[in-house]
């Protein structure tokens, strides 16, 4: 059985009249990748700051490893690491430098610091660039030396907030890489915000959608897709070659005889049929048995982008009818 790391209760922020965070609970596992994903304004930061002890929420309870992190903060901040979405370093000091000063600041002895931080620029992949300042660095490597940073106590949890915000393509996959090995080597817990959701995508575990303070939904992304697929229901997209127009209403008519809620889309050469359940090779056998030669069939598998379009824009997206 996983282990609960992070737990969250009913857990409210308000600021003024609004509500940031609206009775959010949530359960983050010892060793897992859990990525936040939601776009600007939705309440990510606000929860990670929660966790983080940084700010208190307004109602609910928060355990880190049992312990509150408002009223254990200490302790509950010894476990993590974090890397804010605009990360700070003193500029007269090179990134060595930056790193042993953050360690010395978080009691590390003396006489470990070094070796340390050698460690910590090797893993992050910054040791080539250990004698320079920070502010030579791209994005990419600020980032990663962030991260070394948060690394300094050896945390058992990571939390990142918009790590790939503003890094080219290559920055993004070696900072994702990162991440995985982190995780894979260390078996660090990692929560990472994003509104990149192709990203997120490729390392996450589990993925939390929030939208105006709310979890929508949690899983992995075969179970949102599941989950999206018994709400919204299951998409079939079939091709067909040369003539069928005169097969159309009658291939309707046995459709709807068998699935009375489908609705059906069609084109010149192909139909989008949505049923409420996955019937793709029922569906295929219909069109066979009334003589359309099939070209193509699609089944709907969604990714992270559909399911996130069709929590956070659902008038977008509802599947559209059209008659014979
Ligand atoms: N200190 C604050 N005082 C007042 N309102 C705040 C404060 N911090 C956040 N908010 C509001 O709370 C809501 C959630 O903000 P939050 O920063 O948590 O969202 P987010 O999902 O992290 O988005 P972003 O990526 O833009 O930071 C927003 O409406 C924001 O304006």
């Amino acid at each position: 059985m996983k282990e609960t790391l992070i737990e969250l209760h009913s857990v409210s922020k308000i600021y003024g009249d609004r509500k940031a965070v609206d009775e959010l609970n949530l359960k983050i596992f010892q060793g897992e990748i859990f990525g936040l994903l939601g776009p600007n304004g939705a309440g990510k930061s606000t929860t990670m700051l929660m966790i983080l002890g940084l700010t208190e929420a307004s109602a609910g309870n928060i355990y880190v490893n049992g312990l509150s992190p408002y009223h254990s903060a200490i302790a509950v901040k010894r476990e993590i690491g974090y890397l804010a979405d605009a990360v700070g370093f003193y500029d007269h000091m090179t990134a060595h430098e930056n790193l042993a000063f953050f360690a010395s600041l978080n009691q590390i002895p003396r006489p470990q610091v070094g070796e340390r931080v050698d460690q910590l620029l090797k893993l992050v992949g910054l040791s080539s660039v250990s004698h320079k300042k920070p502010s030579t660095f791209s994005r990419g490597m600020k980032q990663r030396l962030g991260i070394a940073q948060a690394l300094v106590k050896r945390p058992k949890i990571l939390i990142l907030d918009e790590p790939t915000l503003g890094l080219d393509p290559s920055g993004v996959e070696e900072l994702l890489q990162l991440v995985r090995d982190l995780n894979a080597l260390f078996g660090i817990t990692i929560i990472i915000s994003s509104h990149q959701l192709d990203q997120v995508q490729k390392v996450c575990h589990r993925v939390g959608l929030f939208v105006e303070g709310k979890m929508e939904a949690v899983g992995s992304i075969a179970d949102l897709s599941h989950q999206l697929i018994s709400k919204l229901g299951h998409q079939s997209s079939i091709w067909w070659h040369g003539e069928f127009n005169r097969g159309k209403s009658v291939l309707t008519e046995s459709i709807i005889a068998q699935w009375p809620s489908a609705t059906l889309s069609w084109t010149d050469q192909s139909v989008k049929i949505s049923t409420p359940q996955f019937s793709t090779p029922q569906l295929v056998k219909l069109c066979v048995e009334h003589g359309m030669s099939i070209k193509q069939v699609q089944s709907n598998d969604l990714t992270l982008e559909e399911i996130y379009g069709k929590y956070f824009t659902p008038e977008k997206n509802e599947p559209k009818s059209s008659g014979v």
